[in-house]
């Protein structure tokens, strides 16, 4: 049972409307009259942090009485989003605080909406790590998370003329009332310096640099309060903020230029989310980050338990990827150079105590850094990295069948051309788990990129489709569908997601589909005040809303829904007389500040929203917009209307998709191609249930090794010619006729994406959505089946296969 309440608990609601009242006059110097909403705001998180904190302190105290093994989840991207509703909710608190409020003239959900996001990550790889921080806490397992305190997230998008334009994300501005400043967690960091070698083998590495980490903690709150754990993330403080004597001699910049350098480093997030930056700031970002967190873990352990050999069997760390991946290096330095254990034994524990998640296997978006960079920057890690290769490559050559190419394609040094250190090898090689994010992917793992890995470590490999936290993604976002399911299921399936398939009968039940369209008719509407106010473009609630909101990407080709849409419109023009199913194309998403193509693509989506919602032929029967800033608050209100679910990235690249899950969670049907975390959806709801299209992994690959070209295809293929020839003649940009004419060459000349094969399919598949949604029993009954059958792709399970199989805490 969660833990009983403690003594200042939330009290009922009039007396909980005094004490937020207190808090306002007393923590925020406002009375009632004077306070705007974001003294409420503050008033309201600061009130209830009193229970949050209490609940924190008795995890910490428990985890630490009953001598727990912690996980530590390193990650360079936390896309946490806003706290208070997630907070309100988990401790069920929501109702008597809106009641509270409510007798003070204020409306929560307006308070709600003017927190800001915490936008610490990209996309995919940022908002699992945040769901399972929530699952960790709701599943009563201790752990930490580690990560970067940026000062700028994720920059906010604004469309000029449907161009995106970045700018900076400042939430920090007003200050953040849920994060702890913990001043006695500070660790030297160095960078550069040489390593001399000391009396009887001992290594002193003199850091040219340094920095301070000091860290900041923010309570992860559990379902139910079960327990509260805590993201630390740090920040960078200069040892020496002020150099007096320079200053006094008018050196003025110099004098500040420590303080400078700290408050570079941890200033601003990197905004690609596939290709690296390859700069120096982000590799000093990644060992600050890793070296930080990996002697705070180290200091908690010596602290409770003593023995530095006994870590593994204390502490799980996994690597989110390869960002941290530079920390096997650092717990293996610290070993040895502090605890002067032998390199084989701290090689053993380190082993034992890492993870390593991979999230891609796009060869651009694995991350290697240039030899001479890694040297000057981290010496003594070069010199670990060498002696951590040597026993590889030794290890390596003992198996039979690891021939030469095997043990480049193995080495953590890449020689082919300048030299680079290959962190995906350092990671696998340091960890006694390597895992990916859904069945294909894993598969591809052993079949491509970890080939040689895998024959060499044929048991490391583990696959762990990822999961969403059906707090957040459902009943947070989605308080209609969730009433519904309670009347219908029971409230069961807030404790265990597994039970929603007791909704697979209801799916017969008309009376019950009936009421099911219903929510999501009034989300639709909902969504279509939201579209109208901000974008000024009425949307029909009763056509099918058509949604692909995610990271700008090629792989994830926007480029064919947009292609598609084209020629919809044009079929609807040229065949008026038709009876067309009314469809709304939502588009929503960032692109990486440097990515060309992809900004490309963002301002084609707009302008074909712009020349189709103007054409009077159309009307209604098809309308499409590009929404602006795409983040974790606007997926939530824009997934519980969604009818359907775009997931039609190339097969073989898109190595899970999360969007996917939140989608088919709110009952909207997925088209879709055999990728990812899409094959496990179709396999859990059912062929009927979702559209799949395209080619396959491995047809793609033939396709490419066949000197497959676009051009052949888009022959053969009269809308898809017609539609991509619009494009590129500038139909959609008489501003500048040839804006498009190299992105639609490329279909003709390379088409890496498959758009053009795939585009008949696709097509096709949209014609079946349209017939099945004109019939609204059908559509109903799959709708239902998809929310029944979602249970699965809760982070719930996710993390609990990771800590039954991975990381030995369950
Ligand atoms: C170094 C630049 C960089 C930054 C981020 C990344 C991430 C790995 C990209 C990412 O977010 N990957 C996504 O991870 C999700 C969570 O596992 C998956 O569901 C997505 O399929 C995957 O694209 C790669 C390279």
């Amino acid at each position: 049972a969660p833990p009983t309440a403690p003594a200042a608990t939330v009290p009922a609601s009039t007396a909980l409307a005094s004490a937020i009242v207190d808090t306002l006059v007393h923590r925020i110097g406002k009375d009632a009259q004077a306070a705007r909403p974001h003294d409420w705001l503050a008033a309201t998180i600061f009130t209830l942090r009193n229970e949050i904190i209490e609940r924190w302190m008795e995890s910490t105290k428990a985890a630490h009485a009953a001598g727990a093994k912690r996980v530590y989840y390193l990650s360079l991207e936390f896309l946490i989003g806003r706290l208070l509703r997630d907070a309100l909710s988990n401790l069920r608190h929501d109702d008597e605080v809106a009641e509270a409020l409510a007798t003070l003239g204020v409306d929560l959900a307006q308070i709600e909406e003017i927190e800001p996001d915490a936008a610490l990550g990209n996309g995919g790889l940022g908002r699992l790590a945040a769901c399972f921080m929530e699952s960790l806490a709701s599943l009563d397992l201790p752990a930490y998370g580690y990560g970067i305190r940026y000062v700028n997230g994720m920059f906010r998008q604004r469309l000029d003329d449907g161009w995106q334009m970045e700018l900076p994300e400042n939430w920090l501005a007003h200050g953040n009332p849920w994060e702890f400043e913990r001043r006695e967690s500070a660790y030297f960091v160095g960078f550069g310096g040489e390593v001399t070698s000391a009396a009887e083998g001992r290594v002193h590495w003199s850091p040219a640099e340094a920095v301070e980490a000091v860290a900041f903690d923010t309570p992860m709150v559990g379902w139910r309060g079960k327990r509260v754990n805590t993201l630390r993330l740090w920040n960078a403080r200069a040892f020496d903020p002020i150099k007096l004597d320079q200053f006094n001699a008018g050196d003025f910049k110099g004098a500040l230029d420590g303080q400078l350098r700290a408050e570079t480093l941890t200033r601003v997030l990197y905004p690609n989310d596939s290709t690296p930056a390859g700069q120096e700031l982000r590799l000093r970002q990644e060992y600050f980050f890793s070296s930080a967190s990996i002697q705070d873990i180290v200091r908690r352990h010596v602290q409770y338990f003593g023995d530095i050999r006994t870590l593994a069997d204390k502490a799980a760390i996994q690597l989110n990827d390869t960002h941290p991946a530079v920390a096997v290096a650092e717990l293996m330095r610290i070993l040895t150079d502090f605890h002067e254990l032998p390199f084989d034994v701290a090689w053993d524990i380190t082993r034992a105590t890492f993870g390593y998640t991979n999230h891609t296997l796009l060869p651009e978006a694995l991350e290697s850094w240039p030899l001479p960079l890694f040297e000057r920057l981290l010496p003594r890690h070069m010199q670990i990295v060498y002696a951590i290769n040597a026993k590889l490559l030794r290890e390596a050559s003992k198996v039979e069948g690891i021939d030469g190419r095997a043990i480049a394609a193995i080495s953590l040094i890449d020689e082919g051309g300048e030299r680079r250190v290959r962190m995906a090898n350092l990671a696998f090689a340091g960890s006694h788990s390597v895992n990916g994010v859904a069945a294909l992917h894993t598969e591809l793992m052993k079949k491509t990129v970890f080939a040689d890995l895998h024959r060499l470590y044929p048991d490391r490999i583990n696959n762990k489709t990822n999961g969403i936290t059906p707090r957040r993604w459902l009943q947070q976002c989605n308080p209609g569908l969730t009433a519904l399911l309670g009347e219908a299921i029971g409230p069961d399936f807030q404790d265990d997601a597994a039970k929603l398939t007791a909704l697979v009968p209801f799916a017969d039940d008309a009376s019950f589909r009936e009421r099911f369209a219903a929510v999501k008719r009034s989300n639709k509407v909902t969504l279509s005040t939201y579209i109208k106010e901000s974008m000024g473009l009425t949307l029909d609630p009763d056509a099918i809303f058509d949604i692909q909101i995610k990271r700008i990407h090629e792989y994830k080709r926007q480029l064919l829904g947009i292609i598609e849409t084209v020629a919809l419109y044009d079929q609807i023009r040229s065949h008026p007389e038709r009876r067309w199913t009314p469809r709304v194309k939502l588009f929503a998403g960032k692109a990486a500040s440097s990515y060309h193509n992809a900004k490309l693509i963002i301002k084609l989506a707009n302008d074909v929203a712009k020349r189709i919602n103007a054409d009077p032929a159309i009307g209604d029967l098809l309308k499409v917009a590009f929404v602006p800033n795409y983040n974790v608050s606007m997926a939530e209100r824009i997934i519980p209307a969604a009818d359907l679910s775009e997931q039609i990235s190339t097969a073989g690249m898109e190595a899970s998709g999360t969007g996917n899950m939140k989608f088919a969670l709110n009952g909207a049907l997925t088209i879709g191609t055999l990728d990812g975390a899409n094959i496990e959806i179709k396999d859990h709801v059912g062929d009927d249930n979702i559209f799949i299209f395209g080619l396959t992994a491995d047809e793609v690959a033939e396709k490419r090794a066949g000197g497959y070209r676009g051009r052949d295809v888009i022959a053969g293929s009269a809308e898809l010619a017609q539609a991509v020839n619009a494009i590129a003649s500038g139909v959609f940009s008489p501003d500048d006729p040839s804006r498009y004419k190299g992105l639609m060459d490329g279909l003709y000349d390379h088409d890496w994406f498959m758009l053009a094969a795939d585009f008949d399919a696709y097509a096709a598949a949209q014609r079946d959505v349209d017939a099945k949604w004109n019939d609204a029993d059908s559509w109903g009954r799959s709708a239902i089946l998809n929310v029944a059958n979602m249970g699965w792709f809760s982070s719930d399970r996710t993390i609990g296969e990771y800590a039954k199989q991975i990381w030995g805490v369950m």
